[in-house]
Order: structure tokens, then sequence, then C-alpha cells
């Protein structure tokens, strides 16, 4: 069964949906049922309230991101108005046993927001709902049958808090993560015979302030004199502005810097989460890309691989926003070779630009196209550092 095209739920993904309950409901206490979730498992699962028609959820669903509406704020939004979704799964199914494996897309492996967690019991607090629809001003613009459902809230809060004592049929384990991915990223760093740091799996917020963060670690970890001591400041100023905390990020600068005065091999800097990008142009393009870009400007004027610093961003699965290509690759040579080959990167970033600018840059060589791998544990950083010849006093 298939549905949910371009992460928004459709009838083929009701119908699927309409299935499953179906199946689940049939189920006794000598089954067990085994779910599989991943992201965008929200929209694959919708299960909307009576009398919330499939097209008014859709509708609800599509302005709160088009608000840009964190996945968090979505969910909570999803949760109340599903009857699958915030454990919903899982209480059809009982008494059966429920082992619910989990590939995570958000940040921090929330169970009860990933796919609105159907087999992870939460309660719904109308007030929490209404204070997401409120702050982006589309309380007035909801269906009165989502308002119906959301008064009919609290009774329903109550119910699940009698079925708590069930919970234990239910198993939810997180199989996939970009934690995990790093990891093993970082194993075959180390096999590729560099040495691998892990910055964090959770780098979010805007791409400028991402990308300045690992301009900053690049000069932190190249530089042949003793790093100025600015530099580690503004990477603690900055770190936790995207998700990054201050011990990962001193962790970090130590590891740098025992690389740069104990003369070890190169060395790669891991890192991974979802950065968002501010759209205000109308060019092709993805974060991973546009990140990318960026990060190659704040390289500029560094040494050029292989002696200088190489920067990857990369969507896992395989895709980044609406493009063919996952990421790209850029290091400090990005703007001389935009310039000879006649390309202005301030304008391909004014208009979000980032797939046409590094398709026609050098016959798209920079471009990361791995194709769909059919999986999602959010985006994959790396800042390759070669050994830097540093200067002993
Ligand atoms: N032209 C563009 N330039 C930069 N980023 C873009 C552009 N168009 C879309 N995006 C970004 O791509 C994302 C939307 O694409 P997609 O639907 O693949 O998102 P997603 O579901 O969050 O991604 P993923 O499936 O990789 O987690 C958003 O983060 C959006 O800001
Ligand atoms: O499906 C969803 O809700 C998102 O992908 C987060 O898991």
């Amino acid at each position: 069964m298939e549905g949910a095209k371009h992460n928004l739920p459709d009838a083929d993904a009701q119908k699927a949906a309409e299935g499953i309950a179906q199946l689940a409901r049939e189920l006794t206490e000598k089954d067990l049922l085994l779910v599989l979730i991943s992201g965008g498992g929200s929209a694959l699962l919708p299960a909307p309230i009576p009398p919330i028609s499939l097209q008014e959820k859709f509708d609800v669903t599509r302005k709160l991101a088009a608000a840009g509406a964190t996945i968090q704020e979505l969910n909570t939004v999803r949760r109340a108005l599903s009857f699958l979704k915030g454990g919903g799964l899982a209480h059809c199914a009982q008494p059966a046993k429920v082992v619910a494996l989990i590939l995570s897309d958000v940040i921090g492996d929330p169970l009860d927001f990933i796919a609105s967690g159907p087999t992870v019991r939460s309660d719904v607090w109308p007030e929490e709902v209404l204070s997401v629809l409120d702050r982006y001003k589309l309380v007035d613009a909801i269906p009165a049958s989502v308002k119906d459902v959301l008064g009919r809230l609290s009774p329903q809060r109550e119910k699940n808090k009698d079925e708590t004592d069930k919970s234990e049929n239910v198993h939810n384990v997180v199989i996939g993560s970009n934690s995990v991915a790093l990891k093993c990223a970082g194993r075959r760093v180390r096999e590729l015979g560099f040495r691998p740091v892990v910055l964090s799996p959770g780098v979010c917020g805007d791409v400028r302030a991402v990308s300045r963060l690992y301009g900053l670690l690049a000069r932190f970890a190249c530089s042949r004199e003793e790093p100025p001591p600015e530099i580690a400041a503004e990477v603690l100023r900055l770190g936790p502005e995207v998700g990054v905390e201050s011990w990962d990020l001193c962790r970090t600068m130590q590891v740098l810097g025992e690389g740069r005065t104990e003369g070890w091999g190169a060395t790669c800097l891991l890192a991974g989460g979802e950065p968002t990008v501010e759209l205000t142009g109308k060019g092709r393009g993805g974060r991973n890309q546009e990140l990318a870009l960026r990060v190659g400007l704040e390289l500029r004027g560094l040494e050029l691989p292989p002696k200088g610093p190489v920067f990857l961003s990369g969507g896992t699965d395989g895709q980044d926003g609406p493009t063919e290509a996952a990421g790209a690759i850029t290091d400090g040579g990005l703007y001389e070779e935009a310039q000879a080959q006649g390309l202005d990167i301030n304008n391909f970033l004014t208009n979000n630009d980032s797939f046409t600018f590094f398709s026609r840059l050098s016959s798209g060589q920079r471009l990361l196209v791995p194709g769909l791998t059919c999986t999602n544990v959010m985006d994959v950083h790396m800042l390759l550092i070669p050994p830097i010849p540093i200067n002993i006093r």
C-alpha cells in the first residue's frame, strides 16, 4: 500500500491507515504486532477523528507547515486530530503485544514525536494544541469540525490516563538515528586512516549560523599559530544557538587542538541534524546544498585541498529539498572557482538557488548524488581537516 505523495496525507494513505487499524483491532492476546516506524509516518497514517475530513486535516497540516511550525508543533496538532497517532495504533492492538522498531528523523529522538508516535501513548492537552494554532494565527482559520474535536479533548485525555496501565504491552525501540549514522561514519573514517571527532547529532537552527560555526572550527583547526582566543569565544557563543552544547564544543576544540600540536594525521569532524533555510527566493536547492555553499564562502582564504579543509553536507535520504542531489562538497577554493566561471555566488544565495549553482559549477562535480537511500535519519555534515604544519616558537 503506497500513499502520502510529497509527504502529505492523501486518500491512498487514509485507505492504508484504515486497513492497518482494522488489522490491529482483530488481534488477540496471543498475537504480537510488529510495527516499523520511520519519518514520514505522520502523513502515511492519516486517521482523522470524525467529523474531521481528510481534506480538512490536510489543510490544517499544510497551513501549519507553511507558516513555519516545527515538527514538534506540527505533530502536537496532528496527534490531537487523529485516532491512530499519540499511541492510538498500540491502543487498537490491545490486548496483543506491540513491538515498534523506530527510525528517528527528529532531533533528540523523542518517541512521541517521531511519526507522531502511533505506538507511544501521550496525553493530548487542548490548551497546548490551541496555543500552537494561536502562535501561527490559525485559530480563526480552523474548520468547525476541528474545533468540535478539540472541544471534546478533555474527556479523551482522562480516558487515556485510565489506560496507561496496559502500556507494559508496548515496547518502543529506536533502531536507527542520526547518532547511529555518525557512529558508523566515524568507524568508516577510522578504517580510512583518519581520526574521527563527533561534534553533535543535534545541529539545527539557521543555516547561516551553522555555516559560520563550521567556518570557525575549520579556522581553529587549520591555524598554524596558536588559534586566537576570539575564535573559541565565538564558537562557544554560536554553538548553543545551533543546538550544540558548550561541553561538546569544548571537547571538540580540545581534540582539534591536540591534532594540531601533536601532529596527528587528518581529522574528520562529524555532525548531523537538520538546519533550516529561510526561503526568500524562488530558486532550486536544499538545506544541505545551501549549507555547503555558505561553508565554502567561510573557508575562503584557507589552503586548498589536499592541504586545506573539505566540507560535505548531505541528506541521509539521498534527496536534498526538491532536487536530485543529496548535498554538495566544498572547500576554500569555491569562490574563485565560481568567479572564474562567471557565477555570482551571492546572487544564487539570495535566490535560494544552490542546486542550479552547483549544477553549473564545473559540470556539477561538487554535487553529491547517491540516489534515494530509502531511509532517513536527517543530515550528515563532515569537515575533513588535513594535518597542518604548525609554527612552533
Ligand atoms: N530552494 C531551496 N533552497 C534551500 N532549501 C530549500 C529550498 N527549497 C526547499 N528547501 C528546504 O528543503 C526542505 C523541504 O524539502 P523536503 O520536503 O525534502 O523536506 P524534509 O521533509 O524536511 O526533508 P527530509 O525529507 O530530507 O527530512 C526544507 O528544509 C526547506 O527549507
Ligand atoms: O512523519 C513525521 O511526523 C515526521 O517525519 C517526523 O517523524
